[in-house]
């Protein structure tokens, strides 16, 4: 800038964020069901954080309908509330969060859904700076990942699951929803420094499914370690695990007991309640999260909404957990 050249006057503060519909003016069971009845990307200039669905279930191992897990979780989350007392943030007035729609993958070809998943996820970036993305069965992890480390270099795992999702295939396919650490581990996506699963538990396939997992670079809080130790204690570990590190929280609501969640594809009794798996999500709001799926939810299964309201609440959490504090 030349001296006497006089600059342009900058506004002094963001435009406020354009939060969700007002419940107590429009009931909150009208209209048609964005994310926490919250802006469409389109409606917005820019969004830090984009809500957006991955409807593919094509990698499903036993019961299929985690497609239609977008939808029912939008619908449940009609009653969340723009006050989250527990992290004592406003998650959407600090902070523009929208509702991106669903991306459109191929039901038919894993391949090319997994391509599909990660150009929809790398386009969406141009908008948003940050995805919390409902799932979808796991598989989506993979490409969600990749499109996420190609941001940020290898990213800090924090797996919230029943199971370890790093087998190696399933009837020869590589590409799969119980395959998708052990791909993104082999791909060079994961800090192996840093990532863990929390809340595995349940029949393996053999002994050596713990070793290959160790030797994939996850550490372990098992259902049973929470049970045990306490949830306070499980936090400790998985901060000192992280380190500060750029931090990708992967949640399979599966992590929750089937009587938490019972609406989803492969359940396995022993598991977290949501409270604590709420408790945990509050507990990394000062880490740097780049982003997060909740996948796995499948309506057929569902009853009265609990596996779709305790998904809903998870977002809630992740999205009040990025907020910017203070
Ligand atoms: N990612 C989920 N939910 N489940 C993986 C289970 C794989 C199996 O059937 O052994
Ligand atoms: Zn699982
Ligand atoms: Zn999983």
């Amino acid at each position: 800038m030349q001296p006497n050249d006089v600059p342009e006057p900058q506004p002094t503060e963001r435009a406020q964020p354009i939060g969700p519909v007002d419940a107590s003016r429009v009931p909150r069971f009208a209209g048609i069901a964005t994310f926490a009845r919250l802006p469409r990307l389109e409606d917005v200039e820019h969004a830090d954080i984009a809500v957006v669905g991955v409807p593919f279930d094509s990698g499903v191992s036993y019961r299929p309908g985690a497609r239609f897990g977008p939808a029912h979780v939008r619908e449940a989350s009609r009653l969340l509330r723009p006050f989250n007392p527990a992290q004592g943030v406003e998650p959407f007035a600090v902070q523009q969060v929208a509702d991106a729609g669903d991306l459109a993958v191929n039901p038919f070809s894993i391949d090319e859904a997994v391509a599909d998943v990660e150009a929809g996820a790398r386009a969406l970036a141009e908008q948003a700076d940050r995805l919390v993305v409902i799932g979808g069965d796991h598989t989506i992890a993979l490409p969600l990942l990749r499109a996420v480390t190609a941001q940020h270099g290898p990213v800090a795992v924090l797996h919230f699951d029943a199971h370890l999702d790093t087998w190696d295939t399933y009837f020869g396919a590589p590409i799969t929803h119980g395959t998708p650490f052990r791909r993104a581990s082999e791909e060079g996506l994961i800090d192996l420094t840093a990532s863990m699963h929390v809340g595995t538990r349940g029949p393996l396939y053999g002994v050596e499914d713990l070793s290959d997992d160790a030797r994939l670079g996850f550490a372990v809080v098992t259902s049973e370690d929470i049970e045990e130790r306490g949830v306070e204690a499980a936090i400790e570990r998985i901060r000192a695990r992280i380190d500060g590190k750029p931090l990708y929280l992967s949640i399979d609501i599966d992590v929750l007991d089937p009587a938490h969640a019972p609406g989803t594809g492969t359940p396995e009794a022993g598991g977290l309640t949501s409270r604590e798996l709420l408790r945990i999500i509050r507990a990394l709001a000062d880490q740097r999260i780049v982003g997060a799926d909740v996948v796995e939810v499948a309506p057929a299964y569902d009853h009265a909404q609990l596996t779709a309201v305790a998904a809903s609440h998870v977002a809630y959490e992740l999205i009040s957990a990025m907020a910017p504090r203070g």
